[in-house]
């Protein structure tokens, strides 16, 4: 019989009120247990008062309300018994060592959602979006996450699957019944690959974005003393967070500041200005610049445009910044063919442009569904690749057979997205990412 699951679903710490979350078939009469009183006249989704006692000692532990789900109308499909004590972490912590007691098994993280998604409550894409949803850091990845858990990506899937279906339904016609259906009439399978194609072309266009959404991105700050670094990014915060001083060698530590650029989290990073130098404090901040410049996703070089030196270029990609174009106009040819945009930092000339190069995309203007893992990517490419195949082995008048192995497999890796032809370690792993409790 399946486990009935018990764990905290709201965070730890000092807070108003805390949910204990149950999920399976004994989820009831474990409750009944711990609470002392029978569920059976409290309706469902009808909050209740109840007592939480240690089943050791029979002390009380909380005062709370009680709620029961009976499956499948619950968030897991299973039966669900939702306690909401007070927060903090010891009463949460002795109430659902309470639920353990009388049975109950703690949860894995994402353990509830993978439960929710077995039963057909969530596709894989909806609760992989409920994930990025609690750990969205912008308004513009929570709003991405929002659409995806409404199901506008599944839809979008949905949609390209039918076309598929519509192109095979054509393909295995004349495959089973060439007699009745007689030869294949090329258009009527390519109008709705074409159709599919377009509709992955247009997912596919948003997902650098979407990526960057979730993930988020590290930006270091780089170049030579005094070339403004410091003050790119007080720019870039809208706010003095590093000294800034007319002295080469003012910043030693890095300073991290999280910012949000163009709907994107970005951890950016000012560092030390890079120089060989007898100062050993400024000796360390060099060593530690080179180190944080290693680790990151992107690095702005910065550049001095009234003297403008040799630069040493990084190893991931990097976008060369010509600061202080107030003082002296920046010649960005001398840097082709690396992308170089002119800034600065003081007037806050280019700052957007210098933005939308390091992010690396653009941003994408409509309401579409955005892709915002690698592993959606990754999926629709390998549809797409297919349809493609597809289409050209339509176009080369090759028998209907080799268009339907393409077509099929199109959408098997379509199928990846929501889930449906997912192999079950990778689904594990994306639950197994997930917080304790959701
Ligand atoms: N207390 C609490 N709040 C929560 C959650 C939760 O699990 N518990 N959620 C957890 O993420 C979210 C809400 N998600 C939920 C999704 C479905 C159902 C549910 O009972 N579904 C039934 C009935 C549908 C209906 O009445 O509209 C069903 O699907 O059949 C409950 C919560 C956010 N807030
Ligand atoms: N006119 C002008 N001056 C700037 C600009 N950006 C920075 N400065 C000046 O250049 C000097 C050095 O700026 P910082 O931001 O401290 O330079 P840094 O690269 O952080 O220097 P270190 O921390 O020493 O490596 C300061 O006097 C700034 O006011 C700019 O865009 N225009
Ligand atoms: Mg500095």
């Amino acid at each position: 019989m399946t486990d009935t699951i018990a764990a905290i679903a709201t965070a730890t710490g000092a807070a108003g009120v805390g949910i204990v979350r149950l999920s399976g078939p004994n989820a009831r009469t474990i409750a009944a247990q711990v609470v002392r009183r029978s569920l059976q006249d409290q309706p469902p989704r009808l909050l209740k008062r109840a007592t939480v006692y240690d089943p050791q000692s029979g002390e009380s532990l909380d005062d709370g309300l009680l709620v029961h789900f009976i499956g499948p109308h619950s968030f897991t499909g299973e039966d669900v018994v939702e306690f909401q004590g007070h927060g903090g972490m010891l009463t949460l912590a002795q109430v659902l060592q309470a639920f353990l007691a009388a049975g109950a098994r703690l949860a894995r993280p994402g353990e509830f959602s993978e439960r929710a998604f077995h039963n057909g409550k969530l596709d894989l894409a909806q609760a992989e979006a409920l994930a990025d949803l609690i750990s969205a850091r912008s308004v513009a990845a929570q709003r991405a996450a929002r659409r995806q858990l409404d199901g506008s990506l599944s839809q979008e899937a949905h949609r390209i699957a039918a076309e598929l279906q519509e192109a095979l339904a054509r393909l295995e016609a004349t495959i089973d019944f060439p007699e009745d259906v007689g030869e294949l009439v090329p258009e009527t399978v390519e109008a709705p690959l074409g159709r599919a194609a377009q509709r992955l072309e247009r997912l596919l266009a948003g997902a650098a974005y979407g990526r960057r959404l979730t993930e988020g991105l590290t930006v270091a700050l780089t170049g030579a003393p005094n070339v403004g670094k410091s003050s790119l990014l007080n720019a870039l915060a809208g706010a003095e967070r590093a000294i800034v001083t007319e002295l080469a060698g003012t910043t030693r530590d890095i300073l991290a500041e999280e910012l949000v650029l163009a709907g994107v989290p970005v951890r950016v990073l000012d560092t030390a200005g890079l120089r060989e130098t007898d100062d050993p404090v400024e000796r360390i901040g060099v060593a530690r610049a080179r180190a944080a410049v290693a680790t990151a996703d992107v690095v702005i070089v910065v550049v001095d445009a009234t003297r403008p030196e040799p630069l040493a270029l990084p190893e991931q990609s990097f976008v060369i910044a010509v600061n202080k174009s107030d003082l002296a106009s920046p010649e960005l040819e001398r840097f082709a063919p690396h992308p170089a945009v002119a800034i600065s930092a003081r007037t806050g000339e280019g700052l957007d442009a210098l933005v939308q190069a390091v992010i690396g995309t653009s941003v994408p203007a409509s309401d579409a569904p955005l892709l915002t893992r690698a592993r959606h990517e990754d999926a629709l490419r390998r549809a797409a690749a297919q349809i493609h195949d597809a289409r050209v082995t339509l176009a080369l008048g090759l028998p209907a057979e080799l268009i339907a192995v393409d077509t099929h497999g199109a959408l098997a890796a379509l199928g990846e997205l929501t889930g449906q032809t997912t192999r079950e370690e990778i689904i594990q792993g994306i639950f197994s990412r997930f917080c304790i409790g959701k």
